[in-house]
């Protein structure tokens, strides 16, 4: 399938501040292939995102005043097919609350999801992200 036939997917992109700068060095490596899709973020994520990596990003609120939780409830309207999520496995977060409800909702809903840039290379790639078919297998919860 040539790309201009590439599906579009809605994929959200999360990082805490201590991987902001993993996630933008792998979305400028990653650009042309991002910007095939719908992209929604966290506040600052998606302010970094746009700066350092120039791509277009719909961004909601900041992960601590509850942009994780909007990310959770637009995967549960369905229009998340991938969740790219950095998170700091090394810190503590005052909303880590709202962060693990963000990775439920994702497991429950069978979302492909990322936590490392080695996992993210593999799903940026991945032939489903193009195909005309669903990313997840879970359709209804
Ligand atoms: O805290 C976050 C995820 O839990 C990320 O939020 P920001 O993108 O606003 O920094």
């Amino acid at each position: 399938m040539t790309d201009t036939l590439a599906r579009r997917r809605g994929i959200a992109l999360v990082a805490h501040d201590a991987r902001k700068d993993d996630l933008c060095s792998w979305a400028a490596a990653n650009r042309a292939a991002l910007s095939r899709h719908r992209l929604l973020a966290t506040g600052t994520t998606g302010r970094v995102l746009g700066e350092r990596a120039g791509l277009r990003v719909e961004r909601l609120h900041s992960g601590p005043l509850g942009g994780d939780q909007q990310i959770g409830a637009r995967i549960v309207e369905g229009v998340v097919d991938v969740l790219i999520f950095f998170f700091d496995p090394l810190g503590a977060h005052p909303h880590s609350a709202d962060v693990q409800a963000l990775q439920r909702l994702a497991a429950l809903r069978d979302i492909p999801s990322a936590y490392n840039a080695a996992t993210a290379q593999f799903l940026i790639e991945s032939p489903l992200l193009h195909a005309d078919i669903p990313c997840r297998t879970v359709s209804a919860v």
